[in-house]
This record gives structure tokens, sequence and C-alpha cells, in this order.
């Protein structure tokens, strides 16, 4: 915990550290231009500084001093970090310094942020009520699904997966359907358009928010009501955001509607203050862009820049890995980032035959590390590129009985009887959300097939009002085409749903409310009734989600009430009511379930999540060209520069030991892929790595002086020759029964065939040298893309 903290929390005498120290001890531990940073004042404070350096503890700092020696008032503080769980670690760290007052301070992500600021406004929207529904990507998905059905979509030629990347990388350039039709210029965008403008309609008529819309709905309404803007900035004078280079347009003009720049209406502009990294940047593909860091000084043109240098994270050989890959990225400022913390041990690589041999290894080296006392479980991360990697890790753990979790995949939240719940819950509380309430018409089954929800769909067009009423026509019999026993279905769930919203009016709490919807519409008794071993595990989850709300309607009820309550903080639902747990789970992002260290178990995620984290020892698995870097980067400079920020981001969260690893051969979704190693592993200075185990150099045979651990000496201890050897290496024979030939070349059209898969016809190829790929087509064994290296199993005839 943060030296600042610990000062005041060991103070018997008075919340505030500087009553007793004054703003000095609010400082200490700071470097000198931490400090600067802490301490600036008025104009905007831009703090760009490399990993590892400070740049989040500045953040949290300067809250601190804010309100200790600067005597500003919590409710104006307004501060923004990537995930909810890095603002629940702030909000403590600032409670146990001002006590219950941080609770007027908002702290939390965009969205969150932005949810809380839409109930507020809710009368100013034109909204139904400020119960609105928030979508996650899976509800939009359905949605635009059902949307692009009724416009006769071919799936095939629109999946609906592209069309919601399309409309929401519209809407974080503030893009609305009347613009986006006009700036249609060829077929894609125009059925873009076309599926944005009936999209956002029915989100509309379902009272509903995606989340590319909590942050575009803001930022429009704060500029087109002066009066709201106004009292926003009025209310935050001080707004901080951290990982700035991870912000889109969108999120920039938020930020820059929020602050105002004082000629508006004759508010002073708020003190703004960024900090974030460049190279650390890794959200292009959802509209991230590094221009809003490197044009801060132009767009706030008084602005102060301050850079970091010392880096208190991680040692000297770590950093000078880190440093040495992002160096190849061009058009980025050089940066100086240096640590006393010495040079450590060397980083351990490790070539495995396939990634079971991998992840093997890595078992065995976390199973040691914790027998020789050297790590416990918690301080131990994992890290791959997607999520698929984790399958082969979680395999040999659970074999070998070691503790782990891993942060996002298939996340509770997405488990269908989960969802189906929460459906149900969100139902209550905005009864026209439409995309929750088709979800469950019919689940559990109670005869409203799918040509009486066309009916009660078509009725809805036609009418134009929302399928909730459509759906209440239908009860009163005024929905033409519907069969008697159909209507009295929908008359028995609505009325089934009425009931059930009664429970919420009379103040029932969440928990009582979820356990209730669970047994009244049948949906627990069917699980529990099958003998299918998959519904007792969803029985199971159910019974979780309802601890969760009890334990979240427990927290609610003991959580500290703000002392000041002259600041206005309406926006915030009720204590342990259905809106606030709804909006808890429907913000939860990947990186909020990281497990607090104590836990007791090692921690593996992708490295898009780790961004912001740290841990005594990181394994790095995978660095394989095709994998990682993604396929997608190996012909597209602007990608391949993207993953290398991806592999900055992965080695600077190490602070005393990194592993590096990669397979020879894993299966991709059910297929052998022979990848070259990683480029970044090359990118990484050949004496800082200890192979512990090396590709089979060509034609020498595999024996056991090649396993792991048993070749220190032969290719370890600091001949740097070899030990490149693992990284770059040759290829050739390392596994069994595959012949050792050249690499080959094929021309789309060839026929080859395979020892596994049998004969097929190339159909694609791509890269040159070792790494040309191409594309096969088996027949019925389907298609297969293999890097044509040394050593495949395949004959050109
Ligand atoms: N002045 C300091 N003295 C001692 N430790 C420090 C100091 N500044 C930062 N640290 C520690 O260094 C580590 C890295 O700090 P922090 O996470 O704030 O860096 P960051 O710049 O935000 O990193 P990232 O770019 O990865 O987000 C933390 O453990 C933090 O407590
Ligand atoms: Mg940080």
């Amino acid at each position: 915990m943060d030296t600042l903290f610990e000062v005041s929390q060991s103070d018997d005498h008075g919340p505030v550290a500087r009553q007793v120290r004054g703003p000095e001890a609010l400082l200490e531990g700071l470097n000198p231009q931490q400090r600067a940073a802490v301490e600036h004042s008025g104009s905007p404070l831009l703090v760009v500084a490399g990993a590892g350096s400070g740049k989040t503890r500045v953040l949290t700092s300067r809250i601190a001093y804010l309100l200790g020696a600067r005597g500003v008032h919590p409710g104006q503080i307004m501060a923004i970090t990537f995930t909810n769980k890095a603002a629940a670690e702030m909000k403590e760290r600032v409670t146990a310094l001002v006590g219950g007052r941080a609770n007027v301070m908002w702290v939390s992500t965009f969205h969150s942020m932005c949810v809380r600021l839409l109930r507020r406004e809710a009368k100013n929207l034109d909204l139904r009520s400020s119960n609105f529904s928030v979508y996650d990507a899976d509800d939009s998905r359905r949605l635009i699904t059902l949307v692009s059905r009724e416009l006769d979509l071919d799936p095939k030629r629109y999946p609906a997966r592209t069309l919601a990347v399309h409309i929401s990388n519209l809407k974080n350039e503030l893009i609305d359907p009347v613009e986006a039709a006009d700036r249609a210029g060829n077929d894609l965008e125009r059925r873009v358009a076309e599926v944005y403008t009936a999209y956002q309609r029915r989100l509309t008529e379902s009272n509903s928010f995606d989340f590319d819309d909590l942050i575009m709905r803001t930022v429009r309404l704060l500029q087109t009501r002066p009066d709201v803007a106004e009292h926003y900035r009025r209310r935050f004078r001080h707004v901080l955001v951290d990982e700035y280079q991870d912000t889109n347009h969108a999120q920039y003009e938020l930020v820059r509607a929020l602050v105002g720049t004082g000629t508006e209406d004759g508010v002073e502009p708020g003190e703004l203050c960024v900090v974030g990294d460049a190279d650390q940047s890794i959200y292009a593909f959802r509209g991230a862009t590094i221009r809003n860091i490197e044009e801060f000084e132009r767009d706030y043109p008084q602005a102060r820049t301050i850079t970091l240098e010392q880096n208190y994270r991680s040692t000297q050989t770590i950093l000078t890995a880190a440093n040495a890959v992002i160096a190849r990225n061009t058009n980025r400022r050089e940066k100086r980032l240096w640590t006393d913390l010495g040079d450590g041990d060397k980083i351990v690589g490790y070539v495995g035959d396939n990634e079971h041999d991998e992840a093997a290894f890595v078992a065995s080296e976390i199973d040691r590390l914790v027998d020789t006392g050297d790590a416990n479980f918690s301080d131990i991360a994992l890290f791959y590129r997607t999520n698929n990697n984790s399958r082969a890790f979680e395999e040999v753990f659970i074999r070998l009985g070691l503790p782990y979790r891993v942060v996002g995949g298939v996340r509770f939240y997405e488990r269908r009887e989960v969802r189906d719940a929460l459906a149900y819950l969100r139902l209550l509380s905005n009864p026209d959300d439409t995309v929750s309430l088709r979800r469950v018409l019919n689940v559990p089954k109670r005869g409203i097939g799918d040509r009486a929800e066309a009916c009660v769909a078509a009725h809805a067009e036609r009418e134009r009002v929302s399928f909730a009423a459509a759906l209440r026509d239908a009860a009163d019999g005024k929905v033409s085409l519907l069969n008697p026993r159909s209507q009295r279905a929908i008359a028995g769930f609505v009325e089934l749903t009425d009931e059930l919203r009664a429970l919420v009016t009379d103040g029932k709490d969440v928990a009582e409310v979820l356990d209730t919807v669970l047994e009244r519409t049948g949906y627990r008794g069917e699980l529990e009734a099958s003998d299918d071993p998959q519904d007792a595990s969803r029985v199971d989850n159910l019974t979780e989600l309802i601890t969760v709300a009890r334990e979240f309607v427990q927290a609610e009820a003991t959580a500290p009430e703000p002392e000041e309550p002259e600041i206005d903080d309406a926006g915030q639902p009720a204590q342990g009511s259905l809106e606030a747990f709804l909006e808890r789970v429907s913000l939860v992002a990947d990186s909020d379930q990281t497990p607090d260290a104590g836990d007791g178990v090692v921690t593996m995620m992708t490295l898009h999540t780790a961004k912001g984290l740290e841990f005594p020892v990181v394994f790095c698995t995978g660095w394989e060209d095709g994998l990682f870097p993604h396929q997608r980067a190996l012909g597209d400079p602007t990608e391949l520069a993207e993953e290398r920020r991806l592999a900055y981001v992965g080695i600077t969260r190490a602070r005393q030991r990194l592993y590096v690893s990669r397979a020879l051969v894993r299966s991709a979704w059910g297929q052998p892929m022979a990848n070259p190693a990683s480029r970044f592993l090359d990118e990484i200075p050949a004496e800082l790595v200890e192979w512990k185990r090396v590709e089979p150099v060509r034609s020498s045979a595999p024996t056991s002086a090649t396993r792991w651990g048993s070749n220190r000496s032969q290719v370890g201890g600091g001949d740097s020759a070899q030990a490149g050897l693992g990284a770059r290496g040759m290829r050739s024979t390392p596994f069994k029964g595959w012949q050792d030939t050249p690499a080959m070349k094929l021309d789309v059209g060839d026929r080859v065939s395979h020892d596994k898969y049998g004969l097929g016809t190339v159909v694609a190829t791509d890269g040159s040298g070792p790494r040309a790929t191409a594309t096969i087509d088996f027949g019925t064994g389907g298609t297969v893309r293999l890097m044509l290296i040394g050593g495949v199993p395949l004959t050109k005839l």
C-alpha cells in the first residue's frame, strides 16, 4: 500500500494527514517529477511515462493531495480508471485518508460514469424512465441479428458480428445514423447505415443503451444542453484520467466537454490531469487513438507535460528487454526509463514440443518456485494472446493440482442460465427491454412459439410500438393471426411479469426478487427436474448468482453514508435496489475479475487484460509468429506495431522474474499448426535470456540432452550465440514421425497430400520464407492452414 496512506491510517487523531504533518506527508516517497505532478495546479497536466514509472500512483496521490492539502471537496473530483476494480482500489485508498466523505467522489470507468450521469439526466434525455437497460456486446449482437433479419440481409454476407464492429466504430467517432447514411460511399457502408438506423430505433424503443451509446449520448447531452454541461462543470472542478492512451474520440470529447474551456459560461475550466503511455496503447480495435495523448498540448494550449523516468516495478533485465522490443516501433517518442532495482535474474526461455509440453514446463516451474519459497501462487501470472489459449494450461494445472484462476474467457455473467436470470431481472426493471423480453419469452417453454413471436413482432413493427406494448396487445386479443392458445400463453406471461414486478415495487431486495423469479417462472424447477448433468451445474450457478445478489444487498446496507449530503447525488440508484445490482453486473469488465492478492492462486489472462497490473513472476506464453504477433498482424505494419505494444505491456508487468515460452507445434481449432518463433523473441537481446530448452538443431537427433532442465550447461550460461538459438533457431525434426523436408513452395491450385488429412488443394498462400503459410482445402476434412516450414508432413503432387 502507498506509504502516503499508511501515514494517515496510523494517525489516530484525525482523518486528514495534513492536520498532523502538513502537506509534506502527502508527498512523502515521491520523486521530484512525481511531486511536481501532484502539486501542479491550474493548467491541464499530462504525465507521459513508460510502464511502472508510477503514473497511476501519481493519480492517486494527486487526489489525496487535492483533498488533504488543497482543501478540495471530494464531490468536486471525477477520476476515470480503466477498470471498475482499479476504481474501487483508488476509492478505498482515498477513503482511508478522508473517511466516508470520499463516497461523493466519482471514481469509475468511463462507462460507469456515463451510466450514472445518464440516470440522473433521464428527464433531459427523452427517456421513458431512468431505468434503462445497458446492453453488452452479446445483447447488442442479438438485436442486430433481429434487425438484419427484418431487413432481409444475408447473414453470410453481413454477419452480425461485422455489422456490430462497424456500428461501434461509428459511435466511437460520434457519428449518428443520419450522418452515417449521408457518408456511406459503398454498398457495405450503406447496409451498415441501414442496420444502424433500425438498430438505434430498436434501442430507443427498448429504453436501452449499448456500451458505445453510454459515451456518445453523454457527449451529445453535454454538447447540446449548455445548462446541463454547466451544472457538471461547476460540480467537477477536477477531472483525472488514467490510461489516457486508450481513450477513443468519443471519450476525448467527453473529457473536453466536462472540463470546458472557460468561454462557454464563465465557469473557469476544470483542472485536468491525464496520465498515459503511448507505447501501451492496445485498444485501437475499439477506436482508441494515441492521437489524444500526442496532441494533448495542441488540444489544451496551456498544458504542462511532465515525464517520469524512474521505473519502480521491474529489474533492469526486464526493463532492457521491454525497451529493446518497443524500440522497434517507428514514430514513437524515445523514453529513458531506468531502475535502481538491479539486474535481477535472467529471463528464462523455453521451447516446447507442443502446447502441452510448454504448459508442463510452466507448471513445473511454478511448482518449483512455490516449493523453494521463491514465490506464492498469487505472485504469479500467466499471459496468452487470446482466451482460447488457456486450455492447455488449465488441463495440466488441474492434473497437478495447482490452484489457478482464469480471468476473462467465458465469464460467469456470460453463462446461459445467468444471462437468462439477469434478463428476467432487467425486464422487471425496464419493461420495454426488447432483447431481455424476447430472450425469456419462452424460457422455460410456456407455449409461445416462434410463430406467435413473429406475429407479435410484426404487430410491433406495423404499429410502431415496442415489442412489450405489442405483447400486451396480444394478451388483449388485438393481434391478428394469433391462435387462441398462444394468446392465452402470452396473457399468462404478461400477468406473471406484472406480478413479479410488484415485488420490486413492494421494496423486496434484489436477492429475494431473484429467488422468487426463478421459482415462479419454473426456471429452476425445470433444471432441477432434468437428468442432464450440465443442468445440475446450471442450478449451482444460479445459486451462486443469488449469493452474489445477497452479498450485494448486505454490502450496500453496510456502506458508509456520505457525510456531506449538501452536494446532491441523485442519479445513484437506491441502495440494494434492483437497478443498482443490474448496473453492477452489466458493467463488469474482464479485468475486474482479477483475484486479490492473497487468494493463493495463479492468475491466467490475456495480455489485454493484464494492462495496469503487476506481478512478481510473469509467464509470457505462446510467443510464436501467427499466434503472437497475431496472424492478422503479420502482413500489416500498423497491426504489428500494436502487437509489439502488447508485448511491451506483457513484459513490463513482471517485477522480478520473467519467462517467455513457445511451442513448435500447437493445435489450433483442432488442427496442428507449426509456428516459427515470435519475432518479438528475436528482439529481446540474446544475452538477457537463459534458454532452458531450445529448438533441436537440424539433423541432430533429439536426445535427452535437449530435455528442459538437463541442458543448462549446453545452451545456458550466457553463451549468447547459442542462447539466441531458441528464438531464431533452425527448424528441423522436432516431432515424431514427421519427415525432415526442406521448406516447400506452394501456389494456389497445387494439389498436395498430407499424412493426416489426405489429399487437398491449396486455396490461399501468404508470407514467404519460414513464415510462408498455405491454406489447404482437404475436402470433407475441412480447411487447414499450415506453416510451410521444414518438417511439414506434406507432399506436393
Ligand atoms: N516514488 C515511488 N517510490 C516507490 N515505489 C513507487 C513509487 N512510484 C511508484 N511506485 C511503485 O511502482 C509500481 C508501479 O507504479 P504504477 O503502477 O503507478 O506505475 P504506472 O506508471 O501506472 O504503470 P503502468 O504503465 O503499467 O500502468 C507500483 O508498485 C508503485 O507502488
Ligand atoms: Mg498505471
